[in-house]
């Protein structure tokens, strides 16, 4: 749908809960003003708590799902991503997230690493 715009969904395994959540109490606004573009685990869980959401699911982060969305954001593809951080666990694919988090800053796209974030965000931008 035109004036869509391109949300970008990620969320690590401590986080996917929140994150449906998330996606649930923010279903009617994902659902009306946003495209998501989420990694696979992530996006199946949001699909599974949000089914009307146009949801394309991609690869599993650690299997390069990360930067698949980092891809999108070099090509002017997302205006926004929420990437719900599991700050106690060591990751396999840091590196890969650090990767994404720096194109995010490097091209400017608004970020939200928490939920309380998260909620401004949708709330502001879809406007
Ligand atoms: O690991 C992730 C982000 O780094 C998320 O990937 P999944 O949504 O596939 O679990």
């Amino acid at each position: 749908m035109a004036g869509r715009k391109c949300l970008a969904l990620i969320a690590h395994d401590q986080k996917k809960d929140e994150m449906a959540e998330f996606a649930r109490r923010n279903e009617e606004t994902l659902r009306t003003h946003w495209t998501i573009f989420a990694t696979g685990t992530t996006g199946g869980r949001v699909l599974d708590a949000a089914p009307a959401l146009d949801v394309t699911r991609l690869k599993s982060g650690p299997l390069g799902g990360d930067q698949q969305i980092g891809a999108l954001i070099a090509t002017g593809e997302v205006d926004a991503l929420i990437f719900f951080v599991d700050p106690l666990t060591p990751m396999p694919h840091d590196v890969d997230v650090k990767a994404l988090m720096r194109l995010a800053i490097v091209y400017d796209i608004p970020m939200a690493l928490n939920e309380a974030t998260a909620d401004r965000l949708i709330a502001n931008l879809h406007a």
